[in-house]
Order: C-alpha cells, then sequence, then structure tokens
C-alpha cells in the first residue's frame, strides 16, 4: 500500500517536472522547461515551510504573511502548469516570475514590511531569470532582473510599515528569521545551479555515445572504432601483448537490397550486429566502419586463435537465418584479418587486414584470410 503510494506519488511528480519538455525536441528548451517546473516547487516548498514555522512561532503578523502568499504560490502552480501543457513556455516563464514577485510582495506589504528583509528576495529574483530564460531571450531577462532590482531598491530606501504584531517580535527571533531567509536563498539558487549542470553533464554523455554508435546496429561507429584501435595499439606496445584485426564484410550484399528491398537490408544488418556482439568475447570490439562493413578487434588474441574465433562466426552467420519464417534469407561473410607486428606503424595493419578481406573476396568469398606478416 505505501510502497504503492510512493510510487504513484513518484510519478505524478515526474510527470510534473516534465511537463512542458514533451513539445520541444530542443534538449536545451527541454531541460529550461524542466527548471522552470523546478522553481515552481521549489516556491511551493518556500512558502509552506516558512508558513509551518510562522505557526510555529505564533506570532499574528507572521501567520498573516505566510497566509497570503498561499494563494499567490498555488495559482503560480497551476498557471504555470497549464501554460506549460499547453506548450507555451515563455508564458509560463513570465508567471513564475510574477507569481514570485507578487508572492514576496503580497506578505511584505500587507503583513511582514521590513522587519525581516523580506525585499532581500528581489536580488535572488533579479538572478534567476538567467537560468530559466535563454540566452536568446536575454531582453525579457534582463527585464526581469531590472524590475526586481527596482523593487529591491524601492523598498530599501523607502521602507514599509508592517503589521503592528510584527514589532512583538524579539531580536534574537528576528534574527534567526533573516538567517533562515538567506539560508532558503542561497538554497535555491544552489539548487538551480547544480540542476543545471547536472542535466547539462547528462546531456553531454548522451551526446557523446551518439557521436560513437551507428544509428542503425547500435555499434559503436567508425570514429568510436579509431579511439579503440588507438588505445588498443599503445596498450599491446605497452605490455607487448598481441592484438589482432579484423575487416568483415557481408557477401553480395547489394543482391539483398536489389531483391528485397532497402529496408530487409536494414534488417539484416540489424541482425548481423547482434549476432556478431553475441558470438563475440566481451574483451573484443565490433564496429560498423561502412555500409555493409564491420571491423573487429581483439586485444591479446593470437592469430590462430583469432581465426578459429572468425571461423565460427562465419559458420554461425551462414547458418542463421536472417529473413522471416515465410522468407528465410541467408547471408554469409568475409573476413580479412591481421596482427599487429612490432614496430608497425597504426594504419598499416588496417591496410593488411583490408588486404586480406580483399583476398578473401577475390578467393571466393564466405571465407576467412590471415594476413601473413612480411606481405604487405
Ligand atoms: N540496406 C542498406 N544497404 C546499405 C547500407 N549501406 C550500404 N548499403 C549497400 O551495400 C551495398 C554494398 O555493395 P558492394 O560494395 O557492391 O558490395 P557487395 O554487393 O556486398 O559485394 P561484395 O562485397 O563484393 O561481396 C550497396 O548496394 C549499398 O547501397 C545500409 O545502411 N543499408
Amino acid at each position: 500500500m505505501l510502497a504503492m503510494l510512493y510510487q504513484r506519488t513518484k510519478q505524478s511528480l515526474l510527470a510534473f517536472l516534465q511537463e512542458g519538455s514533451q513539445h520541444s525536441a530542443d534538449p536545451s528548451l527541454q531541460r529550461k522547461a524542466v527548471q522552470l517546473n523546478i522553481g515552481v516547487l521549489m516556491m511551493q516548498a518556500t512558502v509552506l515551510a516558512f508558513t509551518l514555522f510562522f505557526f510555529a512561532l505564533g506570532n499574528e503578523g507572521l501567520i498573516l504573511s505566510g497566509l497570503v502568499q498561499i494563494p499567490w504560490s498555488l495559482a503560480t502552480l497551476v498557471a504555470v502548469n497549464r501554460a506549460q501543457h499547453a506548450g507555451h513556455l515563455n508564458l509560463a516563464r513570465w508567471f513564475l516570475m510574477l507569481g514570485v514577485m507578487a508572492d514576496a510582495a503580497s506578505a511584505l506589504m500587507l503583513a511582514q514590511g521590513l522587519v525581516i528583509g523580506i525585499h532581500f528576495y528581489y536580488l535572488l529574483f533579479a538572478i534567476v531569470p538567467t537560468v530559466f530564460f535563454p540566452a536568446s531571450r536575454w531582453r525579457e531577462s534582463l527585464l526581469q532582473s531590472v524590475l526586481n532590482l527596482g523593487l529591491f531598491a524601492f523598498f530599501e530606501i523607502h521602507g514599509w510599515t508592517p503589521h503592528p504584531a510584527m514589532l512583538n517580535l524579539g531580536p534574537e527571533t528576528v534574527h534567526v528569521l533573516r538567517v533562515a531567509m538567506v539560508i532558503s536563498c542561497v538554497l535555491i539558487v544552489a539548487f538551480l545551479m547544480i540542476q543545471a549542470e547536472y542535466s547539462a553533464v547528462k546531456k553531454e554523455a548522451e551526446l557523446q555515445l551518439m557521436a560513437s554508435t551507428d544509428l542503425l546496429t547500435q555499434l559503436p561507429n567508425l570514429r568510436a572504432f579509431r579511439q579503440n584501435y588507438s588505445r588498443e595499439v599503445a596498450r599491446a606496445r605497452r605490455e607487448d601483448s598481441p592484438l589482432i584485426v579484423g575487416m568483415l564484410d557481408v557477401d553480395h550484399f547489394k543482391r539483398i537490397n536489389d531483391v528485397y528491398g532497402h529496408p530487409v537490408g536494414d534488417h539484416v544488418l540489424r541482425l548481423l550486429a547482434q549476432v556478431l556482439s553475441e558470438q563475440l568475447r566481451a574483451s573484443d570490439l565490433v564496429a560498423r566502419v561502412g555500409g555493409e562493413e564491420f571491423a573487429l578487434l581483439m586485444p591479446q588474441t593470437e592469430l590462430e586463435q583469432a581465426q578459429q574465433i572468425c571461423e565460427r562466426l562465419r559458420i554461425t552467420v551462414s547458418r542463421h537465418r536472417f529473413g522471416t519464417v515465410s522468407q528465410p534469407l541467408a547471408i554469409s561473410i568475409s573476413i580479412g584479418l591481421a596482427r599487429l607486428e612490432p614496430g608497425d606503424d597504426e594504419e598499416r595493419v588496417l591496410r593488411a587486414a583490408d588486404k586480406a578481406l580483399y583476398q578473401a573476396k577475390n578467393e571466393g568469398r564466405n571465407r576467412v584470410v590471415l594476413h601473413r606478416a612480411g606481405l604487405a
């Protein structure tokens, strides 16, 4: 029961936080939408926490200042959520900013005056638009900052008469409340900054993965292969261990496209990628480096051992049915293998594996050919 309630609450909260991000394909706008929702939630949490605190202190003026904020914070919550739902991100930003300004103004003007220094919140609101608004909307962000700085300056210079009950607060209570307010400002800024940093790091990792993954097969792409290859070459030299490079190509793949169509060709490539990944060891790497061309990297492997593995791979692929039950489709692959020799440069090994593949094709395909040292 409790677990279910927890799950429901978690789902609703996540749905609330994501609201608005579904309208844009731009990751930075999606992030802004989420940040805005976090901002609204922080507003609710702050108002609620302070109102409870005020009730605990029992001062009439403070309680009034808490109660007058609640309608504003709830109205802001609803307005921002509705605007986000309808895809009006910018309107939602304005709702939040005007909501927090009105909220603070009502507490200040109807109850607290400047006894606690609530007008310092306007300094916070002068900074946060830079988080919620994208760089392209800097004019609106600047306008928000100027408005808030203006309000701060106005109250700082002119002051405001508080509710009489506020004058009954002892200097220590006022001190505690001021500290609590400063802490809440710092926490809000810190939380927004951490969230922005966290989502930027996450996005960078996703982009990194996308940049090194082949979209069709989800295997590492040529770029990732080159990076891994350079790393493995350096390791093999350092540890004086063997390294094998393989070039693998589907035989007569053009015919598959011609006879069955390009989508079936794509399907075959996807399935082949799966078969290759399953058959190879965890320490090996298979990457899609061209249309129907794959590259293999086998660290700490001798040529004969690599030959056995690739023979097994070749037979498995030739026995696998890549089409549908009604239309079984068989394919074969050719593989060229080369070993990194002492003093070799990286490119020579790749060329040697290519040469061996070329030879496999010339000798009739559906075979594994080793490039012997000294033939380059
Ligand atoms: N379906 C599909 N086909 C692709 C993709 N990339 C390349 N191809 C096709 O792969 C075929 C490769 O043909 P070729 O290079 O002539 O080689 P082949 O027909 O496999 O013949 P051999 O390699 O000599 O056995 C071409 O028809 C390309 O259009 C892809 O992502 N999807």
